[in-house]
């Protein structure tokens, strides 16, 4: 059985948004609604776990009661506390779940295929599993000046979508060695290489893209108008 994740307790500081960006209004609903019956509508979804701005719990709650079996539960400080939080929740009340996705309310029209594809790679024996594009932009690393020290090949690198898939119990031993470390992650594969199992990809989707900015949220209006 698969359970899902959803980190919606960022403020959304990037956006500018008055109140939580997973809350932002996009076609008649908040962004979190969008990625929960994303989630659920690929089939293979059993439960979503949302971790919510404490003081938005109850709004969230009533936003995503009517989508089927989901919980809303207090976000943390950063995202990492965040899915750890979900994660913990949906370890006690989604007790025989093998494969657990986390997924952005960011990425809020991310196609259900791809949640599928994910799903279907963690299912057949890959313990982590992420959706990644080809980088179309050179990338260089920069000094704290802002000067130049190289430039990465980009044949070797790619931009990282959710859902990203897990093992449940090789994401929880990676949370666990986080939380003994005091360590944070941009994303959720990021912990569970640290733990040393290999991550492996999927073809992402443009669709997935997350909304950060108010251009992000002007192109998702544009392109996902129904
Ligand atoms: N304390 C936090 C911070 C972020 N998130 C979630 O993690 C996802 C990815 O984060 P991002 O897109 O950066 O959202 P914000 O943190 O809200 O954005 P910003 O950094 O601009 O404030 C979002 O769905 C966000 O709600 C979370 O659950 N808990
Ligand atoms: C998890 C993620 O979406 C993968 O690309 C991304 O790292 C989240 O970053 P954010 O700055 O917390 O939005």
């Amino acid at each position: 059985m698969t359970v899902a994740l959803v980190p919606a307790a960022g403020r959304g500081e990037r956006l500018g948004s008055a109140g939580p960006k997973a809350m932002v209004s996009l076609h008649g609903l908040p962004l979190v609604a969008h990625a929960v019956r994303g989630l659920l509508a690929a089939g293979c979804v059993r439960h979503v776990v949302v971790a919510a701005p404490v003081a938005h719990q109850a709004e969230m709650t009533a936003a995503l009661s009517a989508f089927g079996p989901v919980s809303v539960v207090p976000g943390g400080v950063d995202r990492t506390a965040s899915v750890h939080l979900a994660l913990l929740a949906a370890i006690e009340h989604v007790p025989d779940a093998g494969i657990v996705l986390v997924h952005d309310a960011a990425r809020a029209f991310t196609p259900p295929a791809l949640v599928r594809s994910v799903t279907e790679a963690v299912a057949a024996g890959a313990q982590a599993v992420v959706p990644v594009l080809p980088v179309t932009d050179t990338v260089k690393r920069v000094d704290t000046d802002g000067v130049v020290v190289d430039t990465p090949s980009r044949a070797d690198l790619r931009a990282v979508q959710t859902p990203q898939g897990f093992a449940i119990d090789v994401l929880r031993r990676a949370y666990e060695a986080a939380d003994s470390t005091v360590l944070s992650a941009t994303d959720d594969a990021g912990l569970v290489e640290r733990i040393g199992v290999p991550v492996h990809t999927v073809p992402g989707d443009v669709a997935a893209m997350k909304i950060t900015t108010p251009f992000d949220l002007a192109v998702a209006a544009a392109v996902f108008a129904r």
